[in-house]
Parts: structure tokens; C-alpha cells; sequence
């Protein structure tokens, strides 16, 4: 179990001055897993996933990535994971297929690979006839899935999404997560930030941030079980409400 870790934090810190934004978190992801990571407004989600993601140094505490150390192999790191959040994703003003050309070649991929592929996704997607409009264009729904798609197009072994599916109806987010369990079964893992309880339930293990710590992290079943919880939306509020922060 314990060489299948692709993410290992102990006692993870980032303080903002006196603030601790990100409180002596420790935990570890298993490869192809899809780790949910909850946590009301401000708990701290997003400050944690930048350093895991190489985007900004820790305080204190160790973490490795795919094997690479957070403080020092950063540009590793990058190349070894994908990153979707809800503020940067596509470029709306680029068509479909500039869009998936633009990444791609961001990790130096050859013509014929890109266009292979492309050609691939797009037939996955439904986003055949869509190829040359704009991403602008599409509905919300499609850019997520799309965003998705271009962010694992170099086939990382993580994936980072931050709220991937803001905005959408749950049949939508349905769909999106269709493709986040096709990337798992390819043993992709998946580390999802989301304040949707529907997808929490989807997950393998969730972790629920309060104040900067991690204060409950199993799977969606055991913290049912474990919190007398008849759903997640139950569990959630049960932790959230102990929380001092007010960052809505
Ligand atoms: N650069 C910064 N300087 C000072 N404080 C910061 C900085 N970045 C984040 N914070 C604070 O750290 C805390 C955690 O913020 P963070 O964005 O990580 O929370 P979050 O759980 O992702 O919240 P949300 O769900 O609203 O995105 C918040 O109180 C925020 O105001």
C-alpha cells in the first residue's frame, strides 16, 4: 500500500504573517485515487492545493508530489501534474482546437501526437462540429469538460481541480464526473476541491478542512457512519459550523 503514495503532506504550513492559513496538515493520496477536499469558505483548500501544486513554498512541514519535494523540484512537479480551476482554465477568445493546440504544446508534444489526439478528444467530447468555434461560444458545461480534458491531455499523474464544476446542474456535473472516473480507471489520481456534496459523495476518501486543519478524512461511507450522518451535506455542516473563520 504505502509505495502506491503519488501524495504524502506532514504537518503541511503556510501562514499569511500572524495568520495560519494552512494548519500542520498531513495526509497521503494513493495512486489512481479520487481525493475529495472539502472545506468551507476560506478553511484554507485552495492555499493547500498551490503548495502541492508547486505555485507557492510551504512555511513549514514537508510534502513530496509524485515523488518530487515541494521546496525543491518544482518544475518537476509541474510537469507531473494537470491543474483545472474554475478561475483559470480555457482562453475563451481561442476556438476549441486552438485551445487543446495551446496546452499541448505548452509540454512539448509533437504535431502528429497533438493532432492524433485532438482529433480523439474531440470525438469523445461531441465537440466534433464545435472543433473551430469559439470556447466563448460553448455552454458552461462543455468548457468544464473540455477544461478537464485539456488539462489531462499530457497525461499527468495528478490531476488538480479546483471547483471544476461551479454553475452547473447536477446532470451536468454528473457527465463531468463520467471523466473523472475514466481518468482514475487510467490510474490518473484526482484531487478535487468542490462545495457540492453530490460529487463528495463520488469520491474515493474526503478530507474536510476547518480553520486550516484537516479535522475528518475517509471515505464517504465511514464519515456517514462515523459522524451519525444520514449524508455528506450532514457531515459537512456538522464540521462547518465549529468553524471561526468567516471568509464568505
Ligand atoms: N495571499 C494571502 N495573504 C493573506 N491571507 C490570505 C492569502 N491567501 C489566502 N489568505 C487567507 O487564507 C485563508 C484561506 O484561504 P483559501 O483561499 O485557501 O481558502 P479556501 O478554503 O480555498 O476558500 P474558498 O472555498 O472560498 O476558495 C483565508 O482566510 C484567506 O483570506
Amino acid at each position: 500500500m504505502a509505495n502506491d503514495i503519488i501524495i504524502q503532506t506532514e504537518q503541511l504550513t503556510k501562514r499569511f504573517g500572524d495568520f495560519i492559513a494552512v494548519d500542520h496538515i498531513s495526509f497521503d493520496v494513493h495512486k489512481g485515487e479520487i481525493f475529495g477536499f472539502l472545506g468551507a469558505n476560506g478553511a484554507g483548500k485552495t492555499t493547500a492545493m498551490r503548495m502541492l501544486c508547486g505555485l507557492s513554498l510551504p512555511t513549514s512541514g514537508k510534502a513530496t508530489i509524485a515523488g518530487f519535494d515541494i521546496y525543491k523540484k518544482t518544475e518537476a512537479i509541474k510537469r507531473s501534474i494537470g491543474y483545472m480551476s474554475q478561475k483559470f482554465s480555457l482562453y475563451e477568445d481561442l476556438t476549441v482546437k486552438e485551445n487543446i493546440r495551446f496546452y499541448a504544446g505548452i509540454y512539448g508534444m509533437s504535431n502528429k501526437y497533438i493532432k492524433d489526439k485532438t482529433a480523439l478528444l474531440l470525438q469523445q467530447l461531441h465537440l466534433e462540429d464545435e472543433a473551430d468555434k469559439l470556447v466563448g461560444s460553448l455552454p458552461l458545461g462543455w468548457k468544464q469538460k473540455l477544461a478537464f480534458s485539456v488539462a489531462i491531455f499530457h497525461e499527468p499523474q495528478i490531476v488538480f481541480l479546483d471547483e471544476p464544476t461551479g454553475g452547473v446542474d447536477p446532470v451536468t456535473r454528473r457527465e463531468f464526473w463520467n471523466l473523472i472516473y475514466e481518468a482514475s480507471a487510467k490510474g490518473i489520481t484526482v484531487f478535487v476541491t468542490t462545495h457540492y456534496m453530490d460529487e463528495a459523495e463520488y469520491c474515493n476518501r474526503v478530507s474536510i478542512m476547518v480553520d486550516g486543519r484537516i479535522d475528518a478524512l475517509d471515505t464517504p461511507v465511514a464519515l456517514k457512519e462515523n459522524f451519525s450522518a444520514a449524508s455528506m451535506d450532514e457531515v459537512f455542516l456538522q464540521l462547518a459550523r465549529k468553524a471561526t473563520r468567516n471568509d464568505s
